[in-house]
């Protein structure tokens, strides 16, 4: 007998949700884009109207819709929290692109209201975690191939930002992939942060402290430090070494075809996340589709306490930022409920 097909509904249709509409139409199986919200209503119904999907301009009426089996949220962070409580009140299964709230009090109540509704409903779009090269990684530090993990050593940059991009959003959107990822690779909170910032490059819009040097400490012990470059103008790179007491490991190199040919040699570099990560988009899509269809989350991916461990590093962050000193990360006491993971 076929099982039944997830009908989910797509909140916010902007890049994202442009893209994560095409994954689920043409990449995706078992699931069909049932609903579309965006108060952009044209921009709802042009995604919705390449899925066969209906269109709306406020996202609760979706949300509370009964032929709508699951969320994928892709509006942006500063309005997750009122729709990720409307859907844990509903009790149905989210795909939340990160940051879950960009900050640590709210992030808190979406925590608390999941775990009061005593069911595991919420995943953080933390695709990194689906990556085959950081799923490698994590496998060579878990066994303990590279012995004690030390420090990692991790660059992100993005060829350029959008308008109205701040300093603060490149701790709070950008080095927030490193302050999972550390805390994934490394099975240790964040205990602390410094951000420091050499002179900004010519090419960063005015005010822009573009490129920063992200510094954290785990509570286990190690050091991780992060180059965050937003306007770097060539291109995607996501890159992470490892370095244990035995062994490192790097993962992020250019790889692909070496080509020869228009007076030069070398490969391509990604313009964004979709071509770096496309293919951890569909796996993290994939597993979190046919968990939901189980009544379930998927275990490998980021929860509700990832989230909100994440946006509470990301506050001290932008303390440290602030106050040009070292800012500790404050954690309220990790319930039973998520020890899971
Ligand atoms: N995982 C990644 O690598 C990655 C990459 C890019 C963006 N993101 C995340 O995806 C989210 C969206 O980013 P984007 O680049 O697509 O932004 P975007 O600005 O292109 O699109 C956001 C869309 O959400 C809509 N919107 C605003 N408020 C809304 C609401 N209350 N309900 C429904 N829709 C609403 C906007 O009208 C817009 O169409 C953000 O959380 C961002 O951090 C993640
Ligand atoms: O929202 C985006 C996204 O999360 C990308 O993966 C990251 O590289 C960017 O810095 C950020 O602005």
């Amino acid at each position: 007998m076929q099982e039944q097909q997830l009908r989910v509904g797509l909140i916010g249709a902007g890049k994202m949700g442009a893209d994560h509409a095409l994954r689920l139409r043409e990449r995706i199986s078992g699931v069909r884009l049932a609903a579309v919200a965006d108060p952009d209503l044209d921009r709802a119904r042009q995604v919705a109207g390449s899925c066969g999907a209906r269109a709306a301009a406020d996202a609760f009426e979706v949300i509370d819709d009964s032929a709508v089996d699951a969320l994928v949220i892709a509006s942006p962070g500063a309005v997750h929290e009122p729709l990720l409580l409307a859907a844990v009140e509903r009790g149905v299964p989210v795909l939340c692109e990160k940051p879950l709230t960009p900050d640590a009090k709210s992030s808190l109540r979406v925590v608390e209201a999941e775990e009061a509704r005593g069911k595991h409903l919420l995943q953080v779009g933390f695709m990194r975690r689906f990556d085959a090269e950081y799923a490698e990684l994590k496998r060579l530090l878990d066994a303990g191939d590279l012995g004690t993990p030390l420090m990692l050593h991790c660059v992100h940059r993005n060829a350029a930002t959008p308008p109205g991009f701040t300093s603060e959003m490149m701790i709070y959107d950008s080095v927030v992939h490193e302050f999972d990822t550390a805390r994934w690779l490394l099975d240790s909170e964040i205990a602390a942060v410094e951000v420091r910032a050499p002179r900004s490059s010519s090419e960063a819009p005015e005010g822009l402290l573009d490129p920063q040097l992200v510094t954290i400490e785990t509570t286990s012990g190690a050091l991780v430090d992060v180059e965050i470059f937003v306007n770097c103008g060539f291109g995607y790179q996501v890159r992470c070494e490892a370095v244990g007491e035995r062994g490192t490991a790097l993962i992020g190199a250019e790889g692909g075809p070496l080509v020869h040919g228009g007076g030069r040699w070398g490969g391509f570099i990604s313009d964004d996340f979709r071509g770096r990560f496309g293919a951890a988009f569909d796996r993290e899509f994939q597993r979190w589709a046919d968990a939901a269809r189980q009544g379930r989350t998927d275990p490998a991916a980021a929860t509700a306490w990832d989230g909100y461990a994440a946006a509470a590093a990301c506050e001290a962050g932008v303390r440290a930022q602030t106050d040009e000193a070292r800012a500790e990360v404050e954690l309220v006491e990790r319930p039973d409920f998520y020890t899971r993971t």
